[in-house]
């Protein structure tokens, strides 16, 4: 592999590539030290205001013999080893990035879906950024409850700057209070169905009511926010050359005719059912990020987001774990819906945070499974809820709702494979930390 520079006194105008005879080009403004240009150079940038003798004279390429050097002069070559480049750590970073960058159009990322471009040059800020090994991490639906555990995790992390986008519909403020006015954070009220304007080099993109109760109360929102919100983020990391991060679902699998659910299965959706405003929105989601990947380039990953629940969850947010820990601690009855048989497997809130923090990180476009595959019924969920909570508390049949998926479990094979993740905390350990945070906020004592 060899490298060629276009240079002007300490400006880089941009680089090629030359992998196994084949080229990988990208025009970047970059800014470099003087020293770290005399390194690369081996004598001193001069510039010559002359516009003959600039391109001539002062233009600078490195190249291997075998790359057209578009008239630039050949001053040494550099083979791209490590050996070579070490000496000079944050050129070698820089350069290593943008040969991961430009590699990925060339490779399949993921089996057959190939991009047909290099990935959209980052910002001008990202490069410099990286000298100082900074992120600017930008989380839609980063006040609600999966969100806002993430933004935790990753303001952990010094070197993370983090912006949250959210319209307050299901989340809130709350959830991020510790946060609000500490320097690396900054919290925007924002739609994405309406474009967002940011310089990011990452974009988790959690946006969207996702309990049934809440996704229904206005499924024409919900499909805007999962087709438009989806459209605007991929347009923004288009733009600013960032890499994208869905929160998909396990509801694209619909009602599971395979079990338990692998990534290759296409699913069972009810196209025009009352929950298609979430999992053919999700699924056309999906869709807009493998286009925009083979299209453009844009470095996505997809998270198929398992049932998840935890601390913050909404007290009255309708999903079934904080619906029987909430109706435990009111000493209400716990309201199974109808036949009770139906399987769901739960992953705790933590996990999941970690799943996605390593695809993100990860070379994996997804879609991957993130979720716990302990698989229970509902009426085996209550029962545990009762014994753990209020041993006290009666289990009712009630009435369940249209297209509810009677069984869903997944298949973690990728997961484990390729981010080396699997869940940690088991449903009974978890339950215990998420009755503590119910009781907080209903304010409801333990027994003695
Ligand atoms: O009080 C209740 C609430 C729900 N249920 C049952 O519990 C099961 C789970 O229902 P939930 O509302 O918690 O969530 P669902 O599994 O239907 O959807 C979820 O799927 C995965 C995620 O992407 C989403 O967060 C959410 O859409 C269903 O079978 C439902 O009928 C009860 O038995 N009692």
């Amino acid at each position: 592999m060899s490298l060629c520079i276009l240079c002007f006194g300490n400006l880089v105008y941009g680089w090629t590539f030359l992998v196994k005879g084949q080229k990988l080009q990208n025009r970047r403004l970059l800014k470099l030290p003087k020293k770290h240009m005399m390194w690369l150079l081996g004598f001193e940038p001069s510039i010559d205001r002359k516009p003959q003798r600039r391109r001539l004279l002062q233009s600078y390429a490195i190249a291997s013999h075998k790359l057209p050097l578009h008239g630039y002069q050949v001053h040494r070559k550099i083979p791209l080893v490590s050996s070579s480049l070490t000496c000079c750590p944050k050129i070698l970073r820089v350069f290593k990035l943008e040969f991961r960058l430009l590699t990925m159009a060339s490779n399949a990322s993921n089996g057959e879906h190939k991009a047909t471009k290099p990935p959209p040059t980052p910002s001008p800020l990202r490069n410099s950024k990286f000298f100082q090994s900074n992120m600017r991490i930008l989380v839609t639906g980063g006040a609600g409850f999966i969100g806002s555990h993430l933004v935790d995790k990753l303001m952990e992390n010094e070197k993370n700057e983090v912006i949250v986008a959210d319209n307050y519909f299901t989340g809130s403020k709350d959830n991020l209070r510790k946060w609000i006015g500490h320097p690396r954070f900054e919290l925007i009220r924002h739609d994405v169905t309406e474009s967002l304007l940011v310089e990011v080099d990452q974009i988790y993109h959690l946006a969207c009511p996702a309990s049934p109760i809440f996704y229904k109360h206005n499924p024409v929102k919900t499909i805007k926010t999962n087709v438009i919100g989806t459209l605007n983020m991929l347009g923004l990391a288009k733009r600013v050359g960032a890499r994208i991060l869905l929160t998909s679902t396990s509801e694209v699998y619909g009602d599971p005719l395979v079990h338990p659910q692998p990534e290759s299965y296409w699913g069972n959706v009810n196209p025009i059912g009352v929950r298609s405003c979430y999992d053919e929105g999700k699924r056309v989601a999906e869709t807009l990020m493998f286009d925009y990947h083979r299209q453009h380039g844009i470095e996505i990953r997809i998270a198929r987001i398992f049932n998840t629940y935890g601390p913050r969850m909404n007290i009255d947010d309708g999903r079934v774990v904080s619906n029987f820990i909430a109706q435990a601690l009111r000493d209400e009855p716990l309201t199974v819906q109808a036949p009770g048989t139906q399987t769901r497997s739960f992953c705790y809130v933590s996990d999941m945070v970690d799943g996605l923090i390593r695809l993100m990180e990860g070379e994996n476009t997804g879609p991957i499974n993130i979720g716990n595959p302990g698989e229970f019924t509902m009426i085996e969920l209550a029962e545990t809820v009762k014994e753990l909570i209020n041993p006290n508390i009666e289990i009712k049949m009630v009435e369940n709702t249209p297209d509810d998926p009677r069984q869903r479990k997944p298949d973690i094979t990728n997961a484990k494979k390729l981010l080396g993740w699997e869940p940690k905390i088991k449903l009974r350990d978890g339950l215990p930390l998420m009755e503590a945070d119910f009781r907080l906020r209903l304010g409801v004592a333990k027994k003695a």
